[in-house]
């Protein structure tokens, strides 16, 4: 048995703390069954990100008519785009190994618990008094031979196909389909309800829908009834939900149905870890699972599945376990984003959640033309959506649609971050005209409509 300091199953952002551990003189194994980085650089967030700067940029061409250019794209290199992504995929595992010391032993394979604090991995058992799982999650399993989950765009490695299908309404549906579509591949997406984006603020994901259609052939209410596979196409027989069949004809046909854990691989049958519902690794407030010194961190909890909640609580446990950390790590907000077209950015409650929780707020919606800059981007839809406690002025939540949402909701977040009070929004100076200045007067009817409701509501 070899004996170590610190395991750490999982070299996604976990990698940070093996290369943090190694650097404080712990003798840590890391245990990686694919590449170095984990999803977020090799099939996730970066890669994803990648392709999104494309379809930005050609929708950007393709809507120039609305500023009097007449322009036509003459040629998209879809090859060279794809290998551009495959050669950014390549370099991340080289360079991730580069982070470590002489004192991170890394275990190329898949890890397994033989007992509590036993690790097997490559017929090798490892123990250690402190063991982290990082394990993230995998694709939901596709239900068709052929049919594609992102991990195989993630590099892509089969031909570039003239037609894609996507199945899917959340995060990676919608933005892998604008990319598709962008880039002028025939893209169709299936979606088996009336929604898009269904955990928005659904004011936003109704101007997002209204928006996103104008460009995308989007089928609602539609779920796959067959499919059959020859000469390198799908045959795919549509239902409605009112019984109506439809033939499609696709050569890809992509499946962004979800991400399920790992934790079934993870042989915790011989360990007191306990799994939830959805089958992810139970944890109490300080991330440990029911077996002292084994800990849980990031996607492999389920929680928040984003990459920033990932590096914060990694970050919070290596304070719990390097720098005598006693609090546990609450996050007071989680932030979002939906890098699609149009983007979306959301933190905090959205109006149906406020609703269903049954507690006081008020909201406003604001659209951002009394920006000359927004104004000077043509483009009518861009709004600000508040939730607000109308007591204390606290922001409960905000959601943007509109050019740069990721960007521009972080001075949201600061102030939610700093001291959350709607007021500093409004007193705030902001640069003219800046893009930033579209939320100035989101917040000054959000005051205005609290000070209404305070006179209304006084005794
Ligand atoms: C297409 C896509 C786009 C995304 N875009 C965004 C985005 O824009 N913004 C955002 O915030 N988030 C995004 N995400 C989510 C983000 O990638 C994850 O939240 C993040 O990678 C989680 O990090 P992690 O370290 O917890 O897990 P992971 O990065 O998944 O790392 C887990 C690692 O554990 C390894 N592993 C699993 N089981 C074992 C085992 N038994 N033995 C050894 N190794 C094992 C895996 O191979 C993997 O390398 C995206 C995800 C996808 C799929
Ligand atoms: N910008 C970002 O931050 C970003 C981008 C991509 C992914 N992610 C992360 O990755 C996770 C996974 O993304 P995702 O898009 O796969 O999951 P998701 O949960 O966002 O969306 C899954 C979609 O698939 C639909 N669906 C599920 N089963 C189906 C079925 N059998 N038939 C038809 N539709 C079905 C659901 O209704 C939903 O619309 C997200 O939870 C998110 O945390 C984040």
């Amino acid at each position: 048995m070899k004996e170590f300091d610190l395991i750490i199953i999982g070299a996604g952002r976990a990698s940070n703390l093996a290369a943090k551990a190694g650097k404080l003189g712990l003798k840590v194994a890391l245990i990686e069954k694919s590449s170095l980085g984990g999803t977020c650089p090799n099939r996730g967030c970066v890669p994803s990100k990648l392709l999104i700067g494309y379809a930005n940029k050609i929708r950007e061409i393709k809507e120039s008519k609305t500023h009097f250019i007449k322009s036509k794209i003459e040629h998209i290199d879809i090859e060279k785009i794809f290998k551009e992504t495959n050669k950014y995929i390549d370099s991340i595992d080289e360079n991730y190994q580069k982070k470590f010391n002489e004192n991170v032993i890394i275990f190329r394979g898949e890890g397994k618990f033989i007992a509590n604090k036993i690790v097997e991995v490559n017929n090798e058992k490892l123990t250690a008094p402190t063991i982290i799982i990082a394990t993230g999650t995998r694709p939901a399993k596709v239900p068709y031979e052929k049919a594609w989950s992102s991990d195989n765009i993630f590099p892509l490695k089969d031909k570039i196909p003239n037609s894609i299908t996507i199945v899917g309404a959340g995060f990676i549906a919608c933005e892998l389909t604008n990319f598709f579509d962008a880039i002028g591949i025939k893209t169709k997406q299936l979606v088996r309800s009336n929604t898009l984006l269904s955990n928005e603020d659904e004011e936003i994901s109704s101007i997002f829908k209204e928006e996103y259609c104008k460009n995308i052939d989007v089928e609602f209410e539609t779920n796959i009834k067959e499919v059959k596979y020859q000469n390198e196409k799908f045959y795919i027989t549509l239902e409605k939900n009112d019984g109506t069949i439809k033939e499609h004809i696709s050569e890809a046909l992509l499946y962004a149905t979800g991400r399920v854990s790992n934790a079934d691989k993870l042989g915790l049958e011989n360990t007191d870890i306990e799994l939830n519902k959805k089958g992810f690794i139970k944890r109490d407030e300080f991330f440990q699972t029911k077996v002292k010194g084994v800990y849980v961190v990031g996607d492999a909890s389920g929680e928040h599945m984003l990459q920033h909640a990932a590096a914060y609580e990694i970050n919070h446990l290596s304070k719990i376990l390097f720098e005598n950390e006693k609090e546990p790590l609450k996050f007071k907000y989680m932030p979002h984003a939906v890098f699609s077209f149009p983007e979306i950015a959301s933190v905090g409650l959205t109006e149906q959640k406020a609703k269903e929780l049954n507690i006081n707020y008020i909201t406003t919606t604001t659209n951002w033309l009394a920006s000359a800059k927004a104004l000077s981007l043509k483009i009518k839809y861009p709004r600000t959506k508040f939730i607000l406690n109308p007591k204390t002025y606290e922001i409960l939540g905000c959601h943007l649609i509109g050019f740069e949402s990721a960007t521009m909701i972080h001075q949201v977040l600061a102030i939610m971050h700093i001291n959350n009070d709607i007021r500093h929004l409004k007193e705030m100076l902001y640069i003219h005209p800046a893009l930033s200045e579209a939320l100035l007067p989101a917040a000054v009817e959000a005051v205005a409509k609290i000070q209404e409701y305070k006179k209304s509501h006084k005794k």
